[in-house]
């Protein structure tokens, strides 16, 4: 049976890879996913392999509809253990269980967002068996915040560096402070994106900007990112951050979440066919239309224009 290392050597090679690989790497997983099938095996293999740090689930701003995921390893620049991998699972799961939230923001401690794998707990786990729960746990989180309801929102300020990328990059939204510095380092460690995010950044980015990045693991500026449109608004202050956050109150629940739930079904990540996202399309619509909600807006809205009228 090949070993990954030799499958990455052969596969620039052949171009196409051949379904042998395919089938050998299978055999390999499902030997994996036996060692680890009881439920959450994974995610405490990784938080007995690293502690140190914590991720925390809070609503620290004035609108109650925003909740947050705190990443909180300050004096490392909150560089992610196995441990926080483990507490940001979780804490995902209860996220898009919850109703009562329309907007989760993920942020760092102590203005930094995420300075990538914590040095000690990667070096601890780099084996095919590291490799595999790691991918699987945070693969499996960043595609269950990406497919919720929520709208979910990053906020770089100080060092996003290596995997922290790819967590910024599965949010819908990036936001970033002036002095933010973007570093898509992974290369730089011999690696490349392992924590699901690459999908993202590839879908955020284009095929062109994400190869360039990566390839070259460039570190970039608030500026640029907000100019090519990875970031979205550029702030100073938390009294800026907070006003862009309140944006997200303007609507009503249901057309919040049809919004949300059309831009995403036609996103790369969905796996229905061309055929099934356009009946998904015409299911959102049609649970929006027509109902209490709509008429009401119908009402007020022609209300609002004879009132102007009524003015002149
Ligand atoms: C699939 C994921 C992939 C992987 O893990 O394999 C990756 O994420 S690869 C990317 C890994 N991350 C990095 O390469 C970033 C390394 N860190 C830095 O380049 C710098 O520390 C930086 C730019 C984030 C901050 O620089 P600054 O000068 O402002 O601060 P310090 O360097 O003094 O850092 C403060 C303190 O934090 C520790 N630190 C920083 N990053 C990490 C980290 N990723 N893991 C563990 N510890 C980290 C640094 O050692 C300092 O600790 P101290 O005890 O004070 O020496």
């Amino acid at each position: 049976m090949q070993s990954p290392a030799l499958l990455h050597r052969f596969l620039p090679i052949r171009q196409v890879t051949p379904v042998s690989f395919l089938h050998n790497h299978a055999k390999r997983i499902e030997k994996l996913n036996e060692k680890f099938k009881e439920k959450n095996s994974k995610e405490l293999w990784l938080k007995e392999h690293g502690p140190g740090g914590s991720v925390k689930h809070s609503t620290p701003y004035s609108s109650k509809q925003i909740e947050q995921i705190t990443l909180d390893f300050a004096k490392k620049k909150n560089a992610l253990t196995g441990s926080m991998m483990y507490d940001f699972s979780s804490i995902v799961k209860k996220v898009v269980r919850d109703t009562t939230h329309r907007v989760v923001v993920v942020r760092g401690a102590n203005g930094s967002f995420c300075s990538g794998g914590d040095l000690n707990f990667v070096e601890k786990i780099a084996s095919e068996e590291g490799a595999f729960v790691m991918n699987s746990v945070m693969m499996n989180a960043v595609n269950k915040l990406a497919r919720s309801d929520k709208v979910s929102i990053a906020v770089l300020e100080g060092f996003t560096m290596g995997g922290g990328t790819e967590l910024a990059s599965a949010c819908d939204i990036r936001v970033a402070k002036k002095n933010a510095k973007v570093g898509f380092v992974q290369g730089r460690m011999g690696v490349c994106p392992g924590w699901g995010g690459g999908r993202y950044l590839v879908e955020t980015l284009g095929r062109a900007r994400a190869i360039e990045y990566l390839t070259t693991a460039a570190e970039v500026t608030a500026e640029e990112l907000h100019r090519i449109g990875y970031v979205n608004f550029v702030y100073d202050s938390e009294e800026e951050l907070e006003s862009y956050l309140n944006r997200f109150n303007a609507l009503r629940t249901d057309p919040f979440i049809a919004s949300k739930r059309m831009v995403a079904n036609y996103s790369r990540e969905s796996s229905l066919s061309e055929e099934e996202k356009e009946m998904k399309e015409q299911l959102i619509f049609m649970s929006v239309w027509g109902q209490n909600d709509h008429k009401d807006n119908i009402h007020h809205i022609r209300q609002s224009i004879k009132a102007k009228k009524e003015k002149k």
